[in-house]
């Protein structure tokens, strides 16, 4: 009753407010039933067939059809104003028509929509389609795979026939490595002295007091009973034992500082087998050779290394086999510790680091290593190994013995030669028919008796190993060491590190060796596992949607939720896999940067492949888009960019497989259901949702698939309240269309750069936390542009101090030219 009631039943003129009295209403429109069902049901009797009722606020006015009330859109039926229905169309209120053949007409529509021209669309078509379309899709999509996939096979078959062409040119015989590779001759010794370890979790002393050197070129063996300090000892040599506090000092040729200063003149032969198992053993070798060889090595040159590296080793029968792992089975064990350590041969580096090479090896492969290692020590190459129970033979061809004990302390350290007659002088007698390297452990351990003289065959019952053998070889040995090489070799002191290829080619190489390890059967099943997907959604959007203003949202933007969990799951390989051969790659100075750079450029490809095969049969098979097809795609390939960055970021962040597999899962969920805006409205979130909201895919993936769409409708139909409302509760306009596509290229990237600083602080990962880590490369960094020298150590700090002892007695290696080495077959 507007504008008033009057209760004397008669209504009032024009010049008061109007109001009416519903009984003289009734009476008026000529009806007996009750005014108030009258008028809430609409007295549409009254109006003729040209008119439209209008409603309670205007009771009883008829308007003509024609003067369209409610907009373009509309038309006449039964004195309502109705959306024209679908697969017709209503120029004006008075005339609904079937849309013709060969076009298409949504709810709404004035005129016809032209069909694009490989689609079908017959008389009265509310939609466009498929019909050849999809075929001509399909098509495209699989000559398109199956001519990347010839390609590559050719290639592959090619670069194989010319691998073992010049492989067959290496003649029987001696082999010679590292000929002609044209690098700056190196050759490192080593010495330290007091060198301790602190843990930093619990502050447990774990090394102490370890003095002596190892000359360029030797062969050093670091042993000692299990638990006894070798492999830590080893790792603070190389500067990895980021997880302790290093005390002591360590010079390299005869200059205070840390191998890792040269990480490109470093090998390091870790003990479990780290390497590539989806590439072939010649890959492996291949690959790191290039990655690391000096700067300006052809690959012609590469590949003649490779060749007799794998000769050297043996692995010439298995060299085009596959690694394999648990669950695709490659080369037996031996041959990986082969490969292991060929991987570091390869690089040629100026010193090689090694924990326990031998172990997994037979007893005639481990002498062939021991003596081959042997050689290329005589060619100037330091090596040092961590090595368990080594045998007569392969004991015998170290120059050199660091025994320790318990507790990281020093019990021997000199020339491995004169191991014996050390514990000889001091009381202890090697039984006949031992193994002096067993019986030195067995010293060590307390199970050798120790005699009170050399002659005397009373056993020093009071002597109690380990702690006396340390105390034995402090008061003989440490002031002056009789043990150690008199003629000490060492190299010139090490100005730079090696110059390797740079971080382009590096790129290059790394997204060469990316196509040798692409995993087409896995490729090809994911990509069938996507069509799938989008071919259920697409025909279930067949069979249950009907189209309407108010569904279009929710039919166009549920069904991408599928699509990204799988794209964040796959992309956890990018990364995640790998992440310990990358750490080896790492750590032997190949740029992290060109690694990261090459990855993400291939799985461009996953990208855009992983997109195609879910919106190809999705777009084709559900009541078709307005949208282009292309457009609809750049929105799937947006989100896949955004979610496949995501994926790698929890891959690289998280070392649990279950961890990173679970987010990889839930994350898209939670992120697409809770602030996308389809469950919550974005102009209802809080400003926290809000900002959560504008770094999920979903609210951008939504907004932007809507807004396309509707630029294709016609301008008359954004005006219609379920659009506008639409487009109010996403807080979008109808101009903001690309935007969403440029946040989700921006956070995609911003994903990937986060997942390559994550990659970066991995290097400093063990022991230390992100402060630390963060610290320590910034401080690298810095000192490298020489901004920082830092303030002065403090208690606790790594410590490189300057050695007192004169450097005058240490001379220069005799051959510092690294000559090839004569390594017999
Ligand atoms: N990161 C670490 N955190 C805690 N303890 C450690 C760490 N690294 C080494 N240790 C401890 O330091 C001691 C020496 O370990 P290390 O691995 O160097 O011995 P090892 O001589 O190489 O033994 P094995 O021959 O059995 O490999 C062990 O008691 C070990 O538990």
């Amino acid at each position: 009753q507007p504008g008033g009631t009057s209760s004397s039943g008669s209504s009032s003129g024009p010049s008061s407010s109007p109001s009416w009295w519903v009984g003289a209403i009734s009476s008026d429109l000529g009806c007996s039933k009750n005014a108030a069902l009258l008028l809430l049901a609409g007295n549409q009797t009254q109006c003729s067939a040209t008119e439209i009722y209008t409603g309670l606020a205007s009771v009883g006015e008829c308007v003509a059809c024609s003067s369209a009330p409610k907009g373009p859109g509309y038309y006449c039926q039964d004195n309502t104003a109705v959306l024209c229905p679908n697969g017709h169309y209503c120029p004006d209120y008075l005339t609904k028509a079937e849309c013709p053949k060969g076009t298409w007409c949504r709810a709404g529509f004035v005129q016809p929509e032209d069909c694009s021209f490989v689609i079908s669309c017959p008389q009265g078509s509310e939609k466009q389609l498929a019909g050849p379309g999809l075929l001509f899709g399909l098509i495209l999509f699989l000559v398109c795979i199956c001519s990347c996939s010839c390609c590559f096979r050719i290639r592959a078959v090619r670069e194989q026939e010319h691998i073992r062409d010049e492989a067959a040119k290496i003649q029987d015989g001696a082999v010679v490595l590292g000929q002609g590779l044209g690098q700056t001759a190196y050759s490192v010794a080593i010495e330290f002295e007091d060198v301790g370890m602190k843990l930093k979790s619990n502050g447990l002393d774990i090394l102490s007091g370890i003095t002596g050197k190892f000359p360029a070129g030797s062969l050093v063996a670091l042993m000692g009973p299990s638990g006894g300090g070798k492999t830590t000892f080893m790792n603070a040599l190389c500067g990895r034992a980021s997880y302790g506090t290093i005390r002591g000092s360590i010079k390299i040729n005869g200059k205070a500082g840390s191998v890792q200063d040269f990480p490109k003149l470093v090998g390091y032969v870790p003990q479990d087998d780290i390497m590539h198992a989806d590439l072939t053993v010649h890959q492996n070798l291949y690959f790191n050779a290039q990655l690391r060889l000096p700067a300006g090595t052809s690959s012609e040159q590469v590949l003649e290394h490779v060749n007799k590296t794998i000769k050297v080793l043996g692995l010439e029968h298995v060299a085009h086999n596959l690694v394999g792992s648990a669950e695709r089975r490659g080369i037996s064990g031996g041959q990986k510790k082969r490969v292991n350590i060929g991987m570091e041969l390869a690089a040629m580096p100026a010193v090689i680091f090694m924990d326990e090479p031998t172990s997994g090896l037979d007893g005639a492969a481990t002498i062939q290593l021991a003596r081959c290692l042997s050689e290329l020590s005589r060619s100037g190459l330091t090596i040092i190994c961590v090595i368990h129970q080594p045998r007569w033979a392969v004991f015998d061809c170290f120059t050199h013995l660091l025994l320790l004990g318990e507790g990281g302390r020093m019990v021997y350290s000199g020339q491995a030669k004169m191991s014996e007659s050390y514990f000889d002088d001091t009381g202890f007698r090697l039984p006949p028919r031992e193994n002096p390297a067993d019986w030195m452990i067995d010293i060590v351990c307390g199970m050798s008796p120790r005699y009170q003289s050399k002659s005397s065959d009373d056993v020093d019952a009071a002597f109690a190993a380990p702690h006396d053998l340390f105390e034995l070889w402090d008061s003989k040995c440490k002031a002056q060491n009789p043990y150690e090489d008199s003629s000490l070799v060492m190299g010139e002191p090490l100005s730079q590190d090696r110059s390797t290829p740079g971080r382009l080619k590096q790129t290059w190489i790394f997204l060469v060796r990316n196509a040798r390890q692409w995993n087409k059967v896995s490729f090809l099943s994911t990509l069938a596992l996507l069509f799938l997907c989008g071919a259920v959604f697409g025909l279930l959007m067949t069979s249950i949607a009907t189209f309407s203003y108010g569904a279009m949202f929710a039919m166009l933007t549920g069904n991408g939720f599928i699509f990204f969990m799988i794209t964040t799951v796959n992309s956890r390989s990018v990364f995640g896999f790998e992440r310990l051969q990358y750490l080896r790659e790492f750590k032997s100075g190949t740029s992290s940067g060109a690694y990261w750079l090459a990855k993400i450029t291939f799985d461009l490809i996953n990208v855009f492949m992983y997109s195609l095969a879910y919106s190809l049969p999705l777009f084709w098979l559900q009541p078709l888009p307005a949208m282009s097809y292309g457009q609809y795609l750049v929105v799937f390939i947006m989100s896949a960019w955004y979610h496949s960055g995501l994926g790698m970021l929890f891959s690289v962040t998280f070392s649990s497989t279950s961890a990173s597999l679970l987010l990889c899962v839930f994350a898209p969920m939670v992120l697409q259901l809770a602030f996308a805006g389809t469950l919550i409205k974005i102009s209802d979130m809080s400003a926290g949702q809000k900002a959560l909201s504008s770094i999920s895919c979903g609210r951008w993936y939504n907004q932007e698939l809507y807004i396309r769409e509707l630029q294709h409708f016609p301008e008359h139909t954004h005006k219609f309240p379920e659009v506008v409302k639409q487009l109010a509760s996403i807080q979008a306009d109808l101009d903001d269309a690309g935007v969403g596509i440029l946040n989700l290229a921006i956070l995609g990237l911003l994903l990937r750069i986060w997942a390559l600083i994550v990659l970066a602080l991995l290097k400093y990962s063990e022991g230390g936390n992100c402060i630390t880590q963060l610290r320590f490369v910034a401080g690298k960094h810095l000192r490298h542009l020489g901004l920082v020298v830092g303030p002065s150590p403090k208690p606790g700090d790594v410590v490189v101090a300057t050695v007192t002892r004169s450097s005058s007695s240490l001379h220069p290696l005799r051959s510092v030219q690294v000559e090839p080495a004569q390594i017999p077959v």
